[in-house]
């Protein structure tokens, strides 16, 4: 078994991706120098055993790709390009390994990989029961590109970037059957298990110029289209049978629990204006990426509607996952 330190080590970059590390892994904390023209962004979130995973519902390598996707799915709301990360994880004295905690680390590497991601530095300690992982990540955008929430208005497209409700419906089978439904070719298992953020949706949004709202989903269409629709003054609608995959859960009793407040789906939620919408439509087929009008932005305050085919539209009450 290897001591703290040694172990640091071992799960340090040989090399960086970027040039902008001045200083990575080894001394008391990272350096990084940012390019002209470009504004950092910055995001953490946490993952804890027993709450957001357990050695049942995900893989380890699941949940090291989870931990860093999450916050790069914060990133893409933003519009930023993923660059360099960070990780606290505090494992608990018994019922972990090292080669355990290598696999979590595998998990995150792997995805880091992809844009690349460097990682930059973090902190390991110990704790009692059950294993938290938090992950920093830093990005930047071009200046003044950030996609916010608040820039819906009333008239807008409202859009998804991807289905939902795979997710909340995959995780409903592995808390029932645990690792014996763990499935790499079920696309509701996968979904929860290692959700694709979309970098790419964000950034053709930034690049575009446009007023954009976006947010990315992790409590809920109903949760994050009220953050748009409150931090814009307007009301949002969801046409429930424009939800993408919708028929696929016609026959389950928990299909707007999963659809509207499941979350952890990590597509992007966003408005823009019916000419934008359509724009960025026909830019992003060119590379196969769908995007999907799901309702209205309305005048209002804060409100969510839910719209049927007939018309009926009813108030969405607050749902979701919440701490407290
Ligand atoms: N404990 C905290 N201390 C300081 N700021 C916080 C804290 N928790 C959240 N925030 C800030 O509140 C805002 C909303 O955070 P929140 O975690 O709800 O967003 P999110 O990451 O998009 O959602 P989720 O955590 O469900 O993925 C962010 O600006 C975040 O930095
Ligand atoms: C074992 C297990 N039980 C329940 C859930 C569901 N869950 C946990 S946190 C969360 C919302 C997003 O979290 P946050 O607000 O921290 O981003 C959801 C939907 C899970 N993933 N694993
Ligand atoms: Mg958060
Ligand atoms: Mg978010
Ligand atoms: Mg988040």
């Amino acid at each position: 078994m290897k001591n703290e330190f040694e172990w640091i080590r071992s799960i340090a970059q040989e090399e960086y991706s970027h040039s902008g590390v001045v200083t990575g892994i080894g001394d008391d904390a990272a350096v990084i120098r940012e390019e002209e023209g470009f504004d950092t962004v910055l995001a953490v979130d946490t993952m804890v055993e027993g709450i957001h995973f357990t050695k049942e519902t995900m893989p380890l390598e699941a949940v090291g790709h989870k931990a860093l996707a999450v916050n790069v799915s914060d990133l893409a709301a933003m519009g930023a390009v993923p660059l360099y990360y960070m990780v606290s994880i505090a494992v608990p004295k018994t019922g972990w390994d090292q080669e355990e905690t290598g696999r979590i680390y595998d998990g995150m590497k792997k995805l880091a990989a992809r844009y690349p991601m460097d990682l930059i530095g973090g902190d390991t300690v110990s704790k009692k029961e059950t294993l938290v992982l938090s992950v920093t990540v830093v990005g930047r955008v071009e200046k003044n590109r950030q996609l916010l929430r608040g820039r819906a208005e009333a008239g807008d497209v409202l859009f998804l970037t991807g289905p939902v409700g795979f997710s909340a419906r995959g995780l409903d089978r592995l808390l029932r059957e645990g690792r014996a439904a763990w499935d790499e070719k079920d696309a509701y298992i996968q979904a929860h298990q290692y959700p694709e953020p979309h970098v790419r949706y964000g950034r053709v949004f930034a690049e575009s110029g446009a007023r954009i709202a976006a947010n990315d989903v992790s409590d809920g269409i109903g949760h994050e289209g009220r953050e748009i629709a409150e931090a814009s003054g307007t009301d949002v609608t969801i046409d429930w049978e424009a939800l993408p995959f919708v028929e696929r859960f016609k026959e389950f009793e928990e299909r707007e629990e999963w659809l509207l407040h499941g979350g952890e789906d990590f597509c992007l939620i966003g408005a823009a204006s019916p000419d934008v919408f359509a724009e960025l439509q026909r830019v992003l087929k060119k590379e196969n990426l769908p995007l999907y009008k799901i309702g209205t932005v309305d005048a209002g305050s804060g409100n969510v509607w839910l719209r049927r085919a007939d018309g009926e539209r009813k108030l969405l009450q607050s749902g979701g996952y919440t701490h407290f």
